[in-house]
């Protein structure tokens, strides 16, 4: 069972973009990318954020480690509040999170050897120095199922598989205890998919390491999350217990959703799949109202009025819709 203290607590986090306006338009207009989530990860455990492209789930992962500055609400680590501490003192906190990406080709440095692609972090918050960081350079190397020959390879001799443990290698060089995965698996080929997965398991189970793992689909996070969170257009629509959100998902957003993830298995039963209709709402000044309600078949007035908040609807199993009780006979 994972040590149920709480890791990283995210309070009503919003990040706005400012959009050009044009000439004629005075207002400054706001992309409203993240506007006013909250979660909690607790230590040891994966909690999966999904949702469909531009929802947000990048930009959560990229505010928590300061990447962008949040326009509003709280980030606590480990109990300290790191919203808006000095970028020297992030750098302490970035030793102890450490993100890894969809692209690893576009994340790591063309020209520099993998040895100092997974030894620069080494060299920045720790002194290791010489031998005994090449020593840990060849043992991050072999932990992600490479070879200690490859530490002197450019990243362009890799595969795309080989270049995510490579990133995974960079990541855990300095013992964080928090890594954001975004995306680390999209790229890559369904065969390759399952290893890094099961790899950033076994690391995880070895290493005590919290994830929080961004994916477009739930089909992706569903084996390695212990919880997940459901965004849509910035908001937090559901969050539950990993099994719990596949077999009872309230939220119209996430039944449809779940409803379009394919089964291995032509003779398992499975409802019909929810085709969502209707525009996708604008992320630029978004009226008040549901997010969701414009493609969402319950739709009532009030869904159009006022935004739903996240409530507590089972136990551990949050949903933000006025209507939740009424669609799931609860
Ligand atoms: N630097 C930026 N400047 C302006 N708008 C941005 C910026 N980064 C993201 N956005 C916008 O914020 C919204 C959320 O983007 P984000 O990348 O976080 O979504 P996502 O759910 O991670 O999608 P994807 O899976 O495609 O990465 C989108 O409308 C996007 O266009």
């Amino acid at each position: 069972m994972p040590d149920k203290k709480v890791l990283l607590e995210i309070k009503g986090l919003k990040k706005y973009f400012t959009v050009k306006h044009s000439m004629v338009e005075s207002k400054r207009k706001y992309l409203k990318a993240v506007d006013g989530i909250s979660f909690v990860i607790n230590k040891g455990e994966t909690f999966g954020l999904v949702g469909e492209s531009g929802c947000g789930k990048s930009t959560t992962g990229r505010a928590i480690v300061r990447l962008y500055e949040p326009t509003g609400g709280k980030i606590i680590y480990d109990g300290e509040d790191i919203t808006n501490i000095s970028p020297k003192e992030m750098l302490k906190y970035r030793k102890r999170i450490q993100m890894i990406f969809q692209d690893p080709y576009a994340s790591l440095n063309t020209r520099m050897t993998i040895a100092d692609i997974i030894g620069e972090g080494l060299d920045i918050h720790t002194d290791i120095k010489g031998e005994a960081r090449m020593e840990r350079i060849h043992d991050l190397l072999t932990r992600v199922g490479l070879k200690k020959e490859h530490a002197s390879r450019y990243p362009h001799e890799f595969s795309g598989g080989q270049r995510q443990r490579i990133g995974i290698a960079r990541a855990i060089a300095i013992e964080p205890d928090l890594i954001i995965c975004d995306e680390p698996i999209s790229a890559l080929d369904v065969s390759i998919q399952a290893q890094v997965v099961n790899m950033l398991e076994d690391l995880q189970k070895e290493l005590g390491l919290t994830y929080l793992f961004i994916a477009h689909d739930l089909s992706m996070v569903k084996h390695i999350s212990d919880r997940i969170g459901v965004m849509y257009l910035g908001h937090m629509m559901e969050i539950a217990e990993s099994n719990e959100l596949y077999e009872k998902p309230l939220h119209p957003y996430t039944k449809a959703l779940l409803s379009s993830i394919p089964i291995p298995d032509p003779r398992a039963k499975k409802e019909g799949r929810i085709v969502l209709e209707g525009d996708v709402r604008s992320p630029i000044d978004p009226k008040e109202g549901c997010r969701f309600s414009s493609r969402c078949r319950y739709c009532e007035e009030i869904c159009d009025e006022v935004t739903p908040e996240l409530v507590e609807v089972l136990p551990d199993h949050f949903v933000a819709c006025h209507l939740v009780k009424k669609i799931n006979n609860l």
